[in-house]
């Protein structure tokens, strides 16, 4: 669904990232690891063409990012939601508005789709904040509410940039079970994290495989985690 051939990425200096070939397969479960600036949000803006490689080629379920036009790259993403670090909320919407702006985007904001609205914000457990402002989220909320905002378009893949990282353990792990349920669903998912004890309480309950950004290279971490 997501593969890389060779691929580099450079924002203009020299390459952050370089030789990267390796493919992203339905209902798989990923976590992208390694130090501050190695370059994962940059890795996950290539998986959803976001940025287009320097070098080699990314290919979005079987077409090449480079054959994509505007069209082509929005049909892709709205295959892949995104948890973005920081959120990207629009803080004059209600939390229930812009969970549903995907929907709007994408012209499916019928009535179905409102259920369908109602249904992931209990999901999330947030049916009760529906009509608060962002900024008025905690932060394990703002994330729940991102991550329904990235499923409401019901993608093929959810990929989460730092999920957990304002949130204390409890909340990370009601974040790390819906992940799980996700997956669990046929969707793959992919965790850029700092967060070790993250990932190992998640390999007791998935079959995971973890990525690390090592100078420049995106390699398999082994078990040593
Ligand atoms: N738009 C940009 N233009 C130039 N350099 C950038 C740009 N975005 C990121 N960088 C640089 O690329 C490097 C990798 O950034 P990136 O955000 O991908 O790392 P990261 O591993 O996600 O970091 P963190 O864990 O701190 O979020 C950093 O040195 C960053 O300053």
């Amino acid at each position: 669904m997501i593969a890389f051939d060779n691929v580099a990425y450079s924002y203009g200096g020299g390459e952050l990232l370089t030789g990267i070939t390796l493919a992203l397969a339905p209902g798989s479960f990923h976590f992208l690891t390694g130090p501050s600036g190695a370059g994962k949000t940059t890795f996950l803006k290539l998986c959803y063409a976001a940025l287009r490689p320097t070098g080699g080629e990314v290919r979005l379920f079987d077409r090449s990012v480079f054959a994509l036009d505007r069209d082509g790259v929005a049909a892709a993403r709205r295959r892949i939601g995104v948890v973005h670090q920081d959120c990207q909320f629009l803080d004059h919407l209600s939390v229930a508005d812009n969970v549903a702006l995907p929907l709007t985007v994408a012209g499916l904001d019928g009535q179905a789709a409102r259920r369908d609205l109602a249904e992931l914000l209990a999901w999330v457990g947030l049916t009760h904040r529906a009509e608060a402002r962002p900024p008025e989220l905690s932060g394990g909320e703002r994330q729940r509410a991102a991550l329904a905002r990235a499923v409401i378009v019901s993608p093929d893949a959810i990929l989460a940039d730092e999920p957990t990282g304002n949130v204390d353990w409890e909340m990370s792990q009601r974040l790390l079970t819906l992940l799980l349920e996700l997956n669990r669903m046929g969707k793959a998912v992919m965790i850029a994290t700092h967060d070790l004890a993250l990932i190992r309480s998640a390999k007791s309950q998935v079959q995971a495989r973890v990525l690390r950004i090592s100078n420049r290279r995106v390699q398999l971490a082994g078990a040593d985690l």
